[in-house]
């Protein structure tokens, strides 16, 4: 196996810096966590939309999308969803790299892997957003027909259901996404951009 001292960092001439210079925007990521059905995906390509057409260089990295390319070899059981938002979080750095506002929609139930995301990405730079939605509306939405599945049985280890959700202590931004309309919840991730210096004139 390769050592980790075997492997030099090249470092870009072509910087972060002059990157975001060249978008007239800075780079972050915009983390939706909260239950299946909540509402991540959702709001993800809803603020991509506003800031793609306020033209923003952005991409949406999505879950359901990840998990038949890059994390195709991983199931449910915790040390697979661990290691799903380490690869997530460290291909999102890359995007952060590239100058792109990078928004995620993964359950990423435990907060340790949240947090581990967070501390691998320059401070201010990872924006927590919780989509919070109880299970029974979740249930009661069931957008894939899941949850119905998972009461069956016919789905081991589902989060909220066989498998744990750890809720975020102190998101940078909690939206209810069972009461407030998706437009009102855009326009709350947006301000919380604004107000983070991420996105002027939006
Ligand atoms: N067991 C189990 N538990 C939860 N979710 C399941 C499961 N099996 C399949 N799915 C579907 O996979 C999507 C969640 O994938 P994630 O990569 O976001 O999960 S995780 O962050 O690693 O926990 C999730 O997508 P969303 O509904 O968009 O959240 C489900 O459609
Ligand atoms: N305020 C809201 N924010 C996001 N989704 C909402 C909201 N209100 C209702 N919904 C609906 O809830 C469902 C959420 O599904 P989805 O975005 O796929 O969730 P997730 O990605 O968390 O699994 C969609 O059918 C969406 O139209």
């Amino acid at each position: 196996m390769l050592k980790s001292t075997d492997v030099l960092w090249h470092q870009a001439t072509v910087s972060r810096r002059r990157r975001e210079e060249l978008n007239s925007h800075r780079s972050a990521l915009i983390w939706f966590t909260g239950l299946s059905g909540s509402g991540k995906s959702t709001l993800a390509h809803a603020v991509e939309e506003r800031l793609h057409i306020a033209a923003r260089r952005t991409f949406v990295l999505d879950g359901d999308n990840v998990r038949h390319g890059l994390c195709g070899d991983l199931g449910f059981s915790e040390k697979d969803r661990i290691e799903n938002i380490r690869r997530v979080g460290e291909t999102a750095k890359l995007f952060l790299e590239a100058g792109v506002i990078t928004l995620t929609a993964f359950i990423s139930p435990f907060r340790s892997d949240r947090e581990r995301v967070r501390s691998i990405l320059p401070h201010g730079d990872y924006l927590e957003i919780f989509c919070n939605c109880p299970l029974e509306i979740c249930e009661k939405r069931d957008v894939k027909g899941l949850y119905k599945k998972a009461r069956l049985g016919e789905i081991k280890n589902f989060t909220g259901i066989s498998s744990p959700y750890e809720k975020p202590d102190a998101p940078d931004l909690l939206v209810d996404t069972y009461s407030s309309s998706i437009e009102e919840c855009v326009d709350k991730v947006l301000q919380l951009l604004k107000s983070r210096g991420i996105v002027e004139n939006i």
